[in-house]
């Protein structure tokens, strides 16, 4: 099983709130949106990597206690999990997002994220984090490898769960 993170930086502006979201250039998921993210390394905290991924991935320096985690999310593929995702998201960020090999960065209105060139279950889940809520979900694909080319095919989501109990403080 891959353990994962996904880290979504917020911004306010004047005319409405903004996330960053990356276009993957290589690598699992390549030519989709989504956030900056990516595997874990050995020895790592789903914090270290959220937070080194989106350093490497975009350039924006997060401190890991200012990530909220909103979400996670298990990717089943043919009944055996997949992957295993932790979604964090966060207002406090410091640089400016540069492009890098992984990703091109882009900063678009929360009302207007291009779901259709996204992972299909992104609509499901993305749309409450985005909102502050925090999401529990499984997402089944099926057809065999790679993931990004198998059918999506069920789904089952909580909403309005708590990942705050103080064994989890580090997820
Ligand atoms: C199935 N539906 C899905 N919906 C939304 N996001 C998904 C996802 N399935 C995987 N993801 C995320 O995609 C990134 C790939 O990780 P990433 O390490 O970049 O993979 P990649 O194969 O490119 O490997 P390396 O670059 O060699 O590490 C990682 O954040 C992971 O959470």
């Amino acid at each position: 099983m891959i353990e994962a993170t996904l880290c979504f930086p917020l911004r306010d502006l004047e005319s409405g709130t903004e996330v960053l979201l990356i276009e993957k250039r290589r690598g699992l998921g390549e030519g989709w949106y989504n956030g900056p993210g990516g595997k874990l390394e050995t020895g790592e905290t789903p914090r270290e990597c959220a937070v080194r991924e989106t350093r490497e991935e975009v350039g924006l320096e997060v401190d890991p206690r200012d990530l909220e985690k909103a979400a996670e999310l298990t990717f089943l593929l043919d009944g055996a999990i997949h992957t295993f995702c932790h979604v964090y998201r966060t207002t406090q960020f410091a640089g400016e997002p540069r492009e890098s090999p992984e990703a091109r960065p882009e900063w678009v209105d929360v009302d207007d994220v291009p779901y259709e060139q996204m992972w299909e279950d992104d609509q499901l889940w993305l749309p409450h984090v985005l909102a502050g809520e925090t999401v529990a979900g499984e997402f089944q694909f099926e057809g065999g490898k790679p993931l990004d080319e198998a059918a999506f095919v069920d789904h089952d989501i909580e909403r309005g769960v708590s990942f705050d109990g103080a064994a989890r403080a580090n997820e």
